[in-house]
C-alpha cells in the first residue's frame, strides 16, 4: 500500500454499509477518514465533527481532504451549507457527494461559488421510488388506508361506526390518465410502470424530454396536466419555483375526485390547501411518502375524519436494500470520475472556478 502522504484524502460522514467490497477497494487507493454517525447529535454535532477532522489533519501536517462523501442516514444533519462545509472548501476540497436524489437541503450554489461539485445519486433510487409511487397510486385508488383501518378495527368492510363508513369499491387504474410532474429518472421509470398497468401518461417538466425517452408519454402544459389527470404524481425536485406548486389555484383546476401521490418533497404541495381539497371532495384520496415538516405530519392529515383517505409512509419510497447498494456505487463513481480529473456525470451544479 502506498504511503499515506501519497494517497489523496477523503472525509466521509457515515460509512458504506451496502457496497462494502467496492468501498474496501477504494480504501486501498485513497486515505479515507470516517466520521461515525453514532453519537453525533444534530447539525451542530456534524458541523463540529467535520471542523475537528479537518483541523486534526492540518495539525498532523497531512495533505487536506480533496473529497467529501455523506452516506445514507445523514439527512438528520441538514442543512448542508457554508457553515458545515467551509472548513473543507477553505482547504481545497472540491468534491461533495451525497447519497439520495434530493438536494434541496444542500447549498449547491454556494458550493459552486467555492469551486466545488455536488453530486447526488438520483438514478440509484429511480426504480425504488417509482415502484413506491406506483404502490401509492394503487393504494389511493383502492382505498387501501381505509381497508387497513377497517380490518384492524375488527369491522371487516366497515359500517356506520368506521371512519368513512362502508368501504367503497376500489377504482381500476387501467384507462385512467396519470399526470407526472417532473420527468427525470424517477418520473420516467414511473411512466413505464404505470403504462404497463394500462394508464395513459401525460407529463409536465421544465423541458420536454427527447422523444426516445418519453416511452409514449405525452408532454403537456402544467394547466393541461391539472385539468385532465385522473391521478397526479409529484416527481420533481423542490426548488423555489416548485414550492406549493400544488396549492388552491392548482386544486381548483383539477377534476373532482382526483387522486394525488407525492414521493418527491412535501412542500411541493401546500398541505393546508390539500386538506381543504380533501374536505371538499375535490381530491378523493392521496398517497403521501413525504411531508412539509418531516418528521412531523400535519395534524389535519392524521385527523380521523380524513386519515382513512390518506395512505402515508415515513419517507420510504426510495429506501430499499437494492437502491442503497446502487446509491453507494453512484457515490463511488462520482468520486472516481473526479479523481481522474473529469466532471462527474451526476454533478448537479457548475463550479465557478
Ligand atoms: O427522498 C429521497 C431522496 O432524495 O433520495
Amino acid at each position: 500500500m502506498a504511503e499515506d502522504k501519497d494517497r489523496r484524502a477523503i472525509l466521509t460522514l457515515g460509512s458504506a454499509e451496502f457496497a462494502v467490497s467496492e468501498y474496501e477497494a477504494l480504501r486501498n487507493r485513497y486515505h479515507i477518514d470516517n466520521i461515525p454517525l453514532a453519537g453525533l447529535v444534530g447539525h451542530a454535532g456534524a458541523t463540529a465533527a467535520i471542523a475537528s477532522a479537518v483541523a486534526a489533519r492540518a495539525a498532523a501536517h497531512k495533505s487536506p481532504y480533496v473529497a467529501f462523501i455523506k452516506f445514507f442516514g445523514t439527512g438528520v444533519f441538514y442543512p448542508f451549507g457554508a457553515d458545515i462545509f467551509a472548513p473543507l472548501t477553505q482547504n481545497g476540497c472540491r468534491l461533495f457527494c451525497g447519497a439520495g436524489a434530493g438536494y434541496d437541503n444542500v447549498d449547491t450554489e454556494w458550493l459552486a461559488s467555492q469551486g466545488a461539485y455536488y453530486c447526488n445519486t438520483s438514478r440509484a433510487i429511480a426504480v425504488s421510488t417509482a415502484n413506491g409511487a406506483l404502490m401509492l397510486i394503487l393504494a389511493a385508488t383502492r382505498a387501501a388506508s381505509q381497508a387497513d383501518m377497517s380490518a384492524r378495527a375488527g369491522k371487516w368492510r366497515g359500517d356506520a361506526s368506521t371512519p368513512g363508513g362502508l368501504l367503497p369499491l376500489g377504482q381500476d387504474i387501467e384507462g385512467m390518465t396519470l399526470g407526472v410532474i417532473g420527468f427525470g429518472a424517477i418520473g420516467k421509470a414511473l411512466a413505464v410502470r404505470a403504462q404497463a398497468c394500462g394508464m395513459k401518461i401525460i407529463y409536465y417538466s421544465r423541458r420536454r424530454a427527447p422523444e426516445s425517452e418519453e416511452s409514449g408519454a405525452t408532454y403537456v402544459s402544467m394547466d393541461d396536466l391539472f385539468t385532465t389527470s385522473d391521478v397526479i404524481s409529484v416527481n420533481c425536485p423542490l426548488t423555489p419555483e416548485t414550492r406549493h406548486l400544488i396549492g388552491s389555484a392548482a386544486f381548483s383546476k383539477m377534476k373532482t375526485g382526483v387522486f394525488i401521490v407525492n414521493t418527491a418533497r412535501g412542500s411541493i404541495i401546500d398541505e393546508d390547501a390539500l386538506i381543504d381539497a380533501l374536505k371538499s371532495g375535490k381530491v378523493s384520496r392521496v398517497g403521501l411518502d413525504v411531508f412539509a415538516n418531516e418528521p412531523h405530519i400535519h395534524p389535519g392529515l392524521l385527523d380521523p375524519s380524513l386519515a382513512y383517505r390518506v395512505t402515508m409512509q415515513p419517507h420510504m419510497a426510495g429506501r430499499t436494500t437494492q437502491s442503497f447498494v446502487k446509491g453507494e456505487l453512484e457515490l463511488f463513481k462520482s468520486l472516481e470520475e473526479f479523481m481522474r480529473g473529469e466532471r462527474p456525470e451526476y454533478a448537479v451544479n457548475d463550479p465557478e472556478v
